[in-house]
């Protein structure tokens, strides 16, 4: 099958992210979310980065101009009735995901692959509200989506060799390596990277150090390019805790637990980059 028209449902930082790859791949995108002023919001993020590319040579005005016409802005789901493929980046919560997956299976051709951009949901839990679960598929990109190269491809229990084939094709198209792995809580990328985010919430919690402090420890004795704590704002600290509670429960480990101090940040409302204060503030 050919992809032609890629449909994005949520149009925040992440949807936004994959909507951009995917017109600039040529495809013909639908960019949905619930409400325009949201769509616009991920419209004007596309916008900024595509002028940057043109200020710094890597685009030309035309080109920038062309990606933008490639994508329509929607807030009808019906809009999947004519899509091949759509990818879902909404909240990180599995009934508002089945919610939508339910409604998609209804909507969209027969032909159409359904993808999550999930971080940690188990991809056969959501492909079983569908009739299709041979099309339901994980593509997870990573923020930044526009610069990170890669996509973790998650196959669910009935998952088809045809569908997996179809997203590694796009994601080559869109400049990203797939690489596949299985259906377990967090995948490999946040079972890695959500318990070394947490634990660096632990060090803010028991006084070990300030957050500035614990993030120039990973950056200059690590080289990793953020320190934790930024990386946890940047992320969104609402997803990281929704992400450390699926691995809590999917394990039933307590080496898992969502530090307290991360339940408190989220109940406060400080969300990190996204609502303006986190481990940091923002303006
Ligand atoms: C939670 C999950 O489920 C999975 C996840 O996504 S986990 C998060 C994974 N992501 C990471 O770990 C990101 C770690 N951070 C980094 O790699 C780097 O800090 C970074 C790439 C984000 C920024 O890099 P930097 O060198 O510090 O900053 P900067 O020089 O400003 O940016 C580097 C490039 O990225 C681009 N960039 C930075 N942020 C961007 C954004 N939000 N959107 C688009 N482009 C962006 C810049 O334009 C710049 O491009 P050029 O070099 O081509 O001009
Ligand atoms: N942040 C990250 O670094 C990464 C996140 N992810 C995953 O991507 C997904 C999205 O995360 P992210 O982009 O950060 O989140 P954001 O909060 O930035 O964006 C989610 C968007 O989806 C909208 N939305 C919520 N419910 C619906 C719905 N029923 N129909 C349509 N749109 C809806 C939200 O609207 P509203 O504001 O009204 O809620 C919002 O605009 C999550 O599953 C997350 O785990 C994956 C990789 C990295």
């Amino acid at each position: 099958m050919e992809v032609k028209k890629f449909m994005v449902i949520g149009a925040g930082q992440m949807g936004s992210g994959i909507a951009q790859v995917a017109a600039q791949a040529g495809l013909e995108v639908v960019l949905h979310d619930v409400k325009d002023e949201f769509v616009n919001r991920g419209l004007g993020v596309i916008t900024k980065n595509l002028a940057r590319d043109v200020e710094k040579g890597r685009k030309t005005e035309q080109e920038k101009q062309d990606i933008l016409d490639r994508i329509t802005p929607s807030t009808d789901l019906t809009n999947a009735k004519d899509v091949d493929f759509v990818v879902e980046a909404i909240v990180e919560n599995m009934d508002v995901k089945t919610g939508v997956f339910k409604q998609l299976d209804e909507i969209a051709p027969a032909h159409a692959i359904l993808a999550s951009n999930t971080s940690s949901l188990p991809i056969t839990e959501i492909a079983a509200v569908t009739n299709r679960p041979e099309k339901v598929i994980g593509m997870h990109f990573m923020n930044p989506v526009p610069v990170m190269k890669l996509i973790e491809v998650i196959r669910g229990l009935a998952t088809s060799d045809e569908t997996y084939r179809v997203v590694a094709e796009l994601s080559e198209k869109m400049g990203k390596v797939a690489v596949e792995v299985n259906d377990f809580p967090g995948f490999v990328s946040n079972r890695v990277l959500m318990p070394m985010i947490n634990e660096a919430i632990y060090c803010v919690y028991e006084g070990v150090a300030t957050p500035e402090a614990i993030d120039e420890v990973m950056k200059l004795g690590m080289n990793h390019p953020m320190g934790p704590l930024t990386l946890a704002d940047f992320i969104g600290l609402d997803t990281c805790l929704y992400i450390m509670e699926v691995l809590h429960e999917g394990f039933g480990d307590s080496k898992y637990r969502p530090c307290p101090l991360l339940r408190k940040y989220v109940k406060a409302g400080w969300l990190g980059r996204k609502s303006g204060r986190g481990f940091y503030t923002y303006q």
